[in-house]
């Protein structure tokens, strides 16, 4: 599958603290571990900084790896934030029988994109992050590795698990949706507990980051929510652990902690520094939260991939299972929101890249289109609407493509705006602007319908790629290191 390849090309925004910065902020021990402060001291940089992307010179690289839906792609930075190579690719579909066969796909993918870093950059690699759709389970033998189930994707409903749940989580919790990880554990321990060898738990970034490390069982408290991980109390919570399967469950760090370094014969391979750090990841749309530099409560970012996500950063925490709704912990502050099944994968199912480029341009975002939708690519929403068997609303569809495209982007922008509304009814800071990273920030005829919609401020986030967010917990990660050797 041949990727889509952009020229290494530095891009000077993000002025990190260069390594003279960092040390200081260590020996003064004022450095915090926690990202939301380095993203503060990027933000309070001088725009001139940015404008003329002062490069520190530093030879230190760290590679962020996102996968998301449809693809993945890598963000290769330097302290200075400094993009210096940066590749997409598609999964390659691993058919076995008639089911696309994930974990292979996601296995080859991300040894094509280590493949794809120029190796000029790889002896400079100091640490890697990686992450993945949240949600997304699987279930792998904690003695070979092999993988005993799964992979039960982001968007996939167990309401056989449901009353299970229900039964032994508090009311309304995360995890009491039938797409939570803890509804796909216990859907898989129900009919598998009795004749496995000790298995294991792992999320997709964990099993790629494990690919990587060599180390089982280790996840971060943005992927482990969905299983009932408790961020707030940094544990987990005793109704979980009581449970038989609770030997399952992997351990739990912050995102962008360091693990362990690359595997030997990795190393070998493609290059890359010996002690190479491979740190805990996080979940897509956080990944694209942090590359949006958002820093202030109120401060939003919208993920217009094949999915919605959104995410809201609040002095409040909030849940609420029966709207979907869940906080996510940013360090010390909470990342509010929600993922809905709308988004791109509907518009990828009706129009190509190409056409949308083209009809868009038609479209006059100031004229509010009439028609109603509920555009899902199946059965099934999650958010704002918690409901497995909602059916997806795609008519009528008028004559012009043009004006069927529009009613598309104006009911997802309505989705959206009714997201952010339930965030505020049900105690959340309200929002006062929102960034736009994925695939559809690219439409500035979308960004006007949704700016008038939600009648908000909407703009396209300064990095749209969430793998420069997982790029930005590679940092971290090293910097933690340094820390430590100081
Ligand atoms: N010009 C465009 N306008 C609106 N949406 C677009 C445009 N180009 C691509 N997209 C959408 O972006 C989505 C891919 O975004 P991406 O962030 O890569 O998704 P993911 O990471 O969830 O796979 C596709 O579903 C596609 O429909
Ligand atoms: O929609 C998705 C895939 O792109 C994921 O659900 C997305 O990661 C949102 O989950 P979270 O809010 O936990 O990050």
């Amino acid at each position: 599958m041949l990727g889509i390849a952009f020229r290494p090309t530095p891009h000077s925004h993000l002025r990190l603290p260069s390594q003279q910065e960092c040390c200081l902020l260590r020996k003064t021990r004022r450095y915090s571990s926690t990202l939301s402060t380095r993203i503060r001291i990027i933000r309070f940089r001088s725009d001139r900084d940015y404008a003329t992307g002062r490069s520190g010179g530093n030879k230190q690289l760290y590679l962020g790896i996102d996968f998301g839906t449809s693809g993945a792609r890598y963000a290769l930075i330097d302290e200075q934030g400094t993009i210096h190579s940066e590749r997409k690719r598609n999964y390659p579909k691993s058919l076995v029988g008639n089911t696309v066969n994930w974990a292979t796909s996601w296995k080859e993918t991300l040894f094509s994109l280590l493949d794809d870093i120029p190796a000029s950059y790889r002896p400079y690699i100091a640490s890697i992050s990686i992450d993945g759709t949240s949600a997304t389970t699987l279930i792998i033998d904690s003695k070979t590795g092999e993988l005993l189930s799964g992979p039960f994707l982001y968007n996939e409903s167990f309401p056989d698990a449901l009353p299970t749940v229900t039964s032994i989580a508090p009311e309304n919790h995360t995890v009491c949706s039938g797409s939570s990880t803890l509804c796909k554990l216990v859907s898989w321990w129900s009919s598998n507990n009795s004749d496995q060898d000790p298995a294991l738990l792992m999320h997709q970034s964990d099993w790629l980051l494990w690919l990587l490390h060599g180390k089982f069982g280790v996840s971060d408290y943005n992927n482990a929510l969905k299983v009932g991980y408790d961020p707030e109390t940094d544990s987990y919570p005793s109704w979980l652990l009581s449970q038989p399967f609770s030997y399952m469950l992997p351990s739990v760090k912050a995102p962008g902690t360091p693990v362990g370094s690359v595997k030997e014969d990795i190393t070998l391979q493609y290059g890359f520094p010996k002690d190479c750090a491979v740190c805990t990841g996080t979940t897509d749309s956080i990944a694209a939260f942090l590359a949006a530099r958002a820093t202030q409560p109120g401060k939003a970012v919208t993920s217009l991939g094949s999915t919605l996500a959104i995410k809201l950063l609040s002095t409040t925490r909030v849940d609420d299972a029966r709207f979907g709704v869940y906080s996510h912990r940013l360090d010390d502050e909470w990342l509010v929101g929600g993922a809905s099944n709308t988004g791109g994968a509907v518009l990828r199912q009706l129009f190509t890249d190409e056409q949308l480029e083209e009809l868009s341009k038609e479209i006059d975002p100031s004229v509010p289109s009439p028609l109603d939708y509920y555009p899902l690519p199946k059965k099934g929403e999650r958010f704002p609407v918690s409901d497995p068997d909602m059916m997806p609303r795609l008519h009528p569809r008028p004559e012009r493509d043009v004006e069927y495209l529009h009613g598309i982007f104006e009911s997802i922008a309505r989705i959206e705006a009714e997201g952010y509304k339930l965030l505020k009814e049900l105690g959340a800071t309200e929002v006062e602007e929102v960034f736009t990273a994925g695939g559809g920030a690219k439409n500035q005829q979308w960004m006007k319908i949704r700016e008038r919609v939600l009648g908000l401020p909407v703009s396209k986030a300064w990095q749209t790629e969430a793998a420069f967010g997982a790029a930005l917990l590679a940092l971290k990660g090293a910097c933690l290191l340094d820390s430590r050797s100081v």
